[in-house]
């Protein structure tokens, strides 16, 4: 058992985590370049919480050039066991309005050109994303949120395109018939990497528009999002306030598996990985050096 340390990932119109205590902040160095900010540590209640805004402050990176890897790597380094990433999406689904939170539980990976694993060429690992939401860290969210009585619902499918342009009308009415529920930009690699670092994660999705596909609202721009974000900021910390303080002092196990989701997943042999590659992967890897 490892004391649970819950990482929170800050998207559009999120920057700060609200009521963090005994605040520090540390720029963590990784193998993998600079993280988009600095870690900013911090707990709520007896909980020890990690807050990265992904974009970083004053929103510098765009989500094709946020570097995934250090963020996530950066989280590893620092004892982080369970991640809650926050994103502003658009949705595809009349029922699914802005101010709503959706937990999704499936992301579909349009993306293109990420780097969107720490493995590769000298150390080759098949990580399973079958189920790439940790489902106990989900429920407390869901229980968090039942408690605030903030509006949500558990289940829905994220499509992560590119970006940074918003969809096409075509493209918007593809994905409604593809019986996807919301969009973004950032969900991955993010998940995936996450997994990769045996990190328990799931998404709070906050619905901030209709994207393109709705014949009654306007097409998404960037000041309807954050203006419905800044709406719901108070919802989010306190969904984020009351998760933190129930949340249990040592990480559970997940009954998945993301937290030992590299065990049977190497394919390169022992003696044929690549050591340079290996020193990099020391905190993702930390666990299974540690056997
Ligand atoms: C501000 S509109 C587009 C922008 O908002 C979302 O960001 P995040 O997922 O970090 O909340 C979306 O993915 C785009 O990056
Ligand atoms: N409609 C949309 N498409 C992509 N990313 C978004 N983030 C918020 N709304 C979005």
């Amino acid at each position: 058992m490892s004391k649970a340390v819950v990482g929170i990932i800050g998207g559009s119109g999120v920057y700060d985590l609200p009521g963090l205590k005994d605040l520090r902040e540390e720029r963590v160095k990784t193998p993998w370049g600079e993280p988009s900010d600095a870690l900013r540590f911090g707990r709520i209640g007896d909980t020890e919480a990690v807050f990265l805004p992904r974009h970083g402050r004053g929103h510098v990176y765009s989500p094709s050039g946020i570097n995934y890897r250090a963020n996530i790597d950066a989280m590893k380094r620092v004892g982080v066991t369970d991640i809650v990433s926050v994103s502003a999406c658009g949705s595809f689904k009349q029922e699914l309005y802005p101010g709503l939170f959706v937990l999704v539980d499936q992301f579909v990976d349009r993306t293109q050109g990420r780097e969107s694993s720490f493995f590769g060429n000298g150390c080759v690992v098949h990580v399973s994303m079958a189920h790439p939401v940790a489902p106990l860290l989900q429920k407390r969210i869901a229980a968090a949120a039942t408690a605030e009585e903030i509006p949500f619902v558990s289940g829905g499918t994220y499509v992560c395109m590119e970006g940074p342009q918003f969809s096409s009308g075509a493209e918007s009415l593809g994905y409604k018939s593809q019986n996807f529920d919301v969009i973004g930009m950032t969900a991955m690699p993010e998940a995936k990497l996450a997994r990769e670092a045996e990190i328990s994660y799931a998404t709070i999705a906050m619905v901030t528009d209709f994207d393109c596909w709705h014949p009654d609202h306007d097409h998404v721009d960037v000041a309807s999002v954050i203006k419905v974000v800044q709406a719901n900021a108070a919802n989010a910390a306190r969904l984020l306030a009351r998760l933190l303080a129930d949340f249990p002092d040592q990480h559970e196990p997940c009954p998945i598996g993301s937290d030992r989701a590299l065990d049977n997943a190497f394919l390169t042999a022992p003696d044929a990985r690549d050591p340079d590659l290996l020193q990099k992967l020391d905190a993702i890897m930390q666990r299974i050096n540690a056997k």
